[in-house]
């Protein structure tokens, strides 16, 4: 998060933290895996019937699969977002951090900076956030003695199994999606971000950290509106090619067959 009175275009890189961005993640991941299962999975009749049939079957346990992954990389990922974001700023601008306090950028920098962000941190999300739905799609209890193992037995043999099958490019299936949905919606994500901040700041200052809190918490929201139906069409092309249901590409998976 970001820190107090402090906006992200002034200090981008404090934005998000790796200790309260994993301790986020950990506590949405059993939403994220609920969700995860009904775009991809038909056998569920909504989110009650779906978190009930995961408990039953899998415990509490079920909820946190494929979380891994997504805690490693998610320092990386972000800093990846945010500098960009940062520096691509910077080239658009041509003014320090500092003088941007006085200066605001454009909304039309703003919106080009964060596009260029998601572009470059979908790519390295990608290969994490394949094996994330992959492990979340599995719906088998926990190994006993003498059951059947799951098709991936971790994160890392879920890799393996992946590149060993179909090769390094199979480790970005979807990624085409995955772009398409982070591009515009980050844009989208760090213009919302911004305009709240700005409506509710006197000029020159810093926000204060509720600004800051609430701007983040509605940009959120606004950028996941957008960012849902392609959302859908990324994980269900992470998923073809296990499943009988494969798409011949992105425009095969968005069209009525
Ligand atoms: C608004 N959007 C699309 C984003 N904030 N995208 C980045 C999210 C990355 C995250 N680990 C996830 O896939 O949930």
């Amino acid at each position: 998060m970001t820190g107090a009175g402090e906006s992200v275009i002034n200090n981008p890189g404090r934005r998000r933290a790796s200790g309260p961005g994993a301790l986020g993640l950990v506590l949405g991941h059993p939403f994220d895996t609920v969700k995860v299962r009904l775009q991809t999975q038909t056998t569920y009749q909504g989110i009650i019937d779906c978190m009930v049939k995961t408990y039953r079957h899998e415990s509490l346990l079920g909820f946190f699969k494929g979380m891994s992954f997504p805690i490693v990389s998610i320092a990386v990922v972000n800093s990846i977002l945010f500098g960009v974001y940062s520096n691509a700023l910077l080239v658009l601008t041509a003014t320090s951090h500092q003088e941007r306090r006085a200066q605001p950028p454009s909304y039309t920098h703003v919106f080009i900076a964060g596009c260029t962000g998601g572009f470059l941190q979908a790519y390295c999300l990608a290969p994490f956030d394949l094996i994330k739905v992959r492990l979340q799609n599995q719906t088998e209890p926990r190994a006993q003695p003498g059951s059947p193992p799951p098709r991936y037995q971790g994160p890392v043999h879920c890799a393996a199994s992946i590149f060993q099958a179909e090769g390094p490019r199979g480790l970005f299936r979807g990624a085409w999606a995955l772009t398409l949905r982070d591009t515009p919606t980050l844009g989208i994500y760090f213009v919302t971000y911004e305009w709240l901040c700005r409506q509710s700041t006197p000029d020159g200052q810093n926000p204060s950290s509720a600004t800051v809190l609430v701007a983040g918490g509605f940009a959120g929201i606004t950028s996941w509106v957008t960012a849902t139906p392609l959302d859908v069409i990324k994980s269900r092309m992470q998923m073809a090619g296990l499943e009988q249901r494969a798409y011949r590409g992105l425009l095969d998976c968005v069209l009525p067959s």
